[in-house]
Formats: C-alpha cells, structure tokens, sequence
C-alpha cells in the first residue's frame, strides 16, 4: 500500500517503518496516525514480517501531537472523534514485538508512541520529553501512566510538571530505553535486535511479549500465574522439542513456528 506520511520497507522478515513529515518534525496528525495503524495492522498480518522496527529522521523521532491540527479543536471535538483513543489503542494491540529506534526528539506523543513499542534503543542524539505541560494541556496517549511506570513517579512528575527534556544516558540511567548507540548506528542496531527477534520461534515470542506486558496490568500472583501456564502450554509446540534438541545436539534449531 502507498503511504503519504510514513514509509514501509520489509528486509530478512523486518518491516523497517519510518515516519515521514520531516516538514513538522513527523508531529503526529490525524493522517500519520491512520497510516501508521494501517501499516502496523498489515504488518502484524502479513507472514513475511516477525518483527518491526518504527523510527523516524535523525532529528525527530516525532516532535508529539500535531500542534496546528489540535490548537482549535473544542472538547467536545476532542471527544466526539475520540482524539487518540481508538487509534492508538489499536496499536498497543499489535502481537508481533515492535521495536522503536529513536534519534532525535521524542516529545510528547512521540515519546508516548515510543513507549507503545516493546523496547526503544536510542541514538545518543535523543531527547525524550512530556512538555504539553507548556501548551495548558497533559499528555493524551498514555504518557502520564507508561513513562511514570518507566522510571517511578518522581522522575516522571518532574517532567510532566516541568515539561524539561531528558537525554539518551539519562533516559538509560532511568530504564526508559533498554540501550544507547551511536547515531549513525541506531538502524544498523534496532535491525540486528529486529532480525536476531525474527529468527526465533514466533509462538514464544508472541508468549513473551504477551507475559511481560500482563507485569503492567495484573497483580503479581496472576502474572505469574500467566507466565506459568504460558510457559507450560509451550511443552505442546514442534518448537519446544526442537529448540531444546538443537541445545541438545549443539546445533542451531530450526523453528517452524508450530
Ligand atoms: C499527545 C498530546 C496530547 C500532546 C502532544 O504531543 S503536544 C506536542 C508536544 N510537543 C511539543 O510541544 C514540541 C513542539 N516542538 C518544539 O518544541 C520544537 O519544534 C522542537 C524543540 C522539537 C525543535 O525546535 P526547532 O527550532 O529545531 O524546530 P522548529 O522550527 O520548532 O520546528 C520545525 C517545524 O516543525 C513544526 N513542528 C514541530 N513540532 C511540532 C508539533 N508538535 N506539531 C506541529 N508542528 C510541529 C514547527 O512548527 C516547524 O514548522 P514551520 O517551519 O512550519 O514553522
């Protein structure tokens, strides 16, 4: 499908997605987030993608909402189109893991949508902040619960009150992103963690991604208890047998997603 503000390239089983207004520093309009839904849905559909990389340009990974396209809207605007309701949603439902490669600014739903994604590695160029403190709002698309669960209620109410930015060695420090690169390393990295993702069984990956995101939404007693039965069920797949064979035998194993 041909896309206006978003570009899809899949490579060795990777949909490499890229934002693409580099005019508004990829701000997050209506257009871009019906497009990037739209590309995400289809690569979760499609069997030659087992994993996806979304990133932006080497100056923004997004600079948050779209500014202009948000500034007249009423409540009751807001409201009747469910502004970053469903949309969004649709995205944190998305099975096959999603990896965002930040360079550059992630502000406000930026470093929201970044937070969506299963992990973010950052260019030591990115700036993650929640500043819609400055523009008489708060974050819209979650960033008030996830980055507070990210890095703990102080550091989240200081730059949710504040609206400062912080760096890719404070973001690190803080457990926001799970590694630092050199810029001009950032997809190199984010596509070697994509394709080492895409060589293992989907059946357990999907099983993780799902495990460790039930950490967020349930007391610990039933996660484990999700874990448990998770792990357990894996006994009935061709690729539990085969992946410890393979150990078995000192051989790579040869998943087949059954
Ligand atoms: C999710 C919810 C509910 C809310 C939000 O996300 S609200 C938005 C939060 N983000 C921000 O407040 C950041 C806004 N942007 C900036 O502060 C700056 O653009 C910057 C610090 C990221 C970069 O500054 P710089 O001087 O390098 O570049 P600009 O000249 O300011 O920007 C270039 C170009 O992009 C347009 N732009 C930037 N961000 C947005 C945005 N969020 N929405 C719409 N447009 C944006 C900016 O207006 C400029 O366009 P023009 O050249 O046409 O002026």
């Amino acid at each position: 499908m041909a896309y206006e503000t978003i570009i899809v390239e899949i490579e060795d089983s990777v949909a490499l997605i890229r934002l693409n207004r580099p005019e508004a520093l990829n701000a997050l309009n209506t257009a871009l987030i019906t497009e990037l839904g739209h590309a995400l849905a289809d690569a979760d559909r499609n069997d030659k993608v087992r994993c996806v990389v979304l990133t932006g340009s080497e100056k923004a990974f997004a600079a948050g909402a779209d500014i202009k396209e948000m500034s007249t809207k009423t409540f009751v605007d807001a409201y009747e189109e469910d502004l970053f309701g469903a949309r969004v949603d649709a995205i944190t439902r998305i099975r096959k893991p999603i990896i965002a490669a930040v360079g550059g600014y992630a502000l406000g739903g930026g470093c929201e949508l970044a937070m969506i994604c299963d992990f973010i590695i950052a260019a030591d160029t990115a700036k993650f902040g929640q500043p819609e403190i400055n523009l008489g709002v708060i974050a819209g698309i979650g960033g008030t619960q996830r980055l507070t669960r990210f890095v703990g209620k102080s550091k989240a109410m200081d730059m949710h009150l504040t609206g400062r930015f912080m760096d890719a060695a404070e973001a690190e420090r803080s457990g926001l992103v799970s590694r630092v690169v050199p810029a001009a390393k950032l997809i190199p990295e984010a596509m070697a963690a994509a394709r080492k993702i895409a060589e293992k069984s989907q059946v357990s990956v999907k099983a993780a991604k799902e495990a460790v995101n039930r950490a967020y939404e349930t007391t610990m007693a039933e996660g484990i208890l999700f874990e448990r039965r998770n792990f357990q069920a894996l006994f009935s797949t061709e690729d539990q047998k085969e992946g410890m064979a393979a150990f078995l035998e000192k051989r790579e194993p040869q998943f087949r997603d059954r």
